[in-house]
């Protein structure tokens, strides 16, 4: 096998390659260190511009893609993000799994600023955003009841205790619209439905990951505690600033460890994340509509006869 540091990346999959690790990399994660032959791709979509080029290299053995959801210099809003752009062309590059990295506030005393949570539930409360690459003329409904992929939920807690760094296993996301942080009364309410952390961004980019195919793990970095807590002040951009920092030098430790790990594993993914369309196409073949399907090539291809995922 050639050296990791002489390899040229390339988006032909032989059958028995590895898979291909996708990191989106939230607030404060605007490039990653550790990545051998890398370079930035100026990537293409049907669905538009995707946030920023892509950073495509290797960390070990293991190919990586590297897309910093709001771009490098954090310039687009989160109801801004073109997320199907951003998850139609991560696929296009070959990836099959996606390790999203994202700041969020704390809804729970024991969640302080500081924690890395390992997502496992989302409550959608976005309403300005595209939620879906189907749509009239090919109409698919997936499952979300279980939104994350617990196989690699499992190498995201085991890379943790590799480095050092604790993770709660498990915790719900309430995705907001944003772009202002919420109201007290919103705050409260959310703890109400027993809510763990809130942020603007996981969704609908999960939905669109399993749309697409892909196994989809969430970690969650706690920067504040929103604006519920008595004894905190409420949250503010700057008041955030340090702790988002630090906790994306840890989620940089947290990828050099866990990407390696991914390497020369079986890319079918026991939970079916890679086959979330097999059953959630309803409109038959005849009736589709063909500019959709064209466009869909990528997200869809393997249920329409192209190459995809196996
Ligand atoms: C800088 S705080 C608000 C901002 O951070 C989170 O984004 P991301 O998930 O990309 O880290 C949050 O959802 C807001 O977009
Ligand atoms: N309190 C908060 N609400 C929404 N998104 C956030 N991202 C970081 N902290 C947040």
């Amino acid at each position: 096998m050639a050296h990791a540091a002489s390899r040229q990346w390339s988006t032909d999959q032989p059958p028995g390659t590895p898979p291909v690790v996708g990191l989106i990399g939230g607030s404060g994660l605007y490039a990653i260190d550790g990545l051998t032959g890398s370079a930035w791709l100026r990537a293409s979509s049907p669905w538009g511009e995707p946030s920023d080029e892509l950073l495509l290299g290797y960390i070990g053995d293991q190919k990586a893609v590297f897309l910093p959801r709001h771009g490098r210099g954090h310039r687009i809003p989160p109801s801004d993000l073109n997320n199907r752009a951003n998850i139609d062309a991560l696929k296009r590059q070959g990836v099959t799994e996606i390790v999203s990295l994202s700041a969020c506030g704390s809804l729970r005393e024991d969640l302080p600023p500081g924690t890395f949570v390992l997502v496992d539930q989302f409550i959608d409360r976005t309403f300005a955003r595209a939620k879906s690459f189907f749509g009239e003329g090919f109409v698919a409904h997936v499952s979300m009841a279980h939104p994350v992929c617990s196989r690699l939920g499992a190498e995201i807690l085991a890379a943790g205790e590799e480095v050092g760094i604790p993770i709660v296993n498990g915790g719900t996301y309430l995705v907001m619209e944003g772009p202002q942080f919420s109201t007290l009364a919103e705050s409260n309410l959310y703890r109400g439905w027993g809510c763990d952390v809130i942020g603007m961004t996981n969704m609908p980019e999960a939905k669109l990951a399993r749309e697409a195919e892909l196994c989809y793990a969430s970690l969650a970095m706690v920067t504040d505690f929103d604006c519920w807590h008595p004894d905190h002040d409420h949250v503010t951009v700057d008041s955030l600033i340090k702790v988002l920092n630090d906790n994306a030098d840890r989620a940089r430790a947290l990828i050099k460890a866990l990407v390696p790990r991914l390497a020369g594993r079986n890319v079918a993914c026991h939970q079916g994340c890679h086959t979330a369309l097999a059953t959630a196409v309803i409109t038959p073949p005849h009736a589709r509509s063909p500019d959709l399907a064209a466009k869909l090539d990528a997200v869809a291809g393997r249920i329409m006869g192209n190459v995809g995922n196996p």
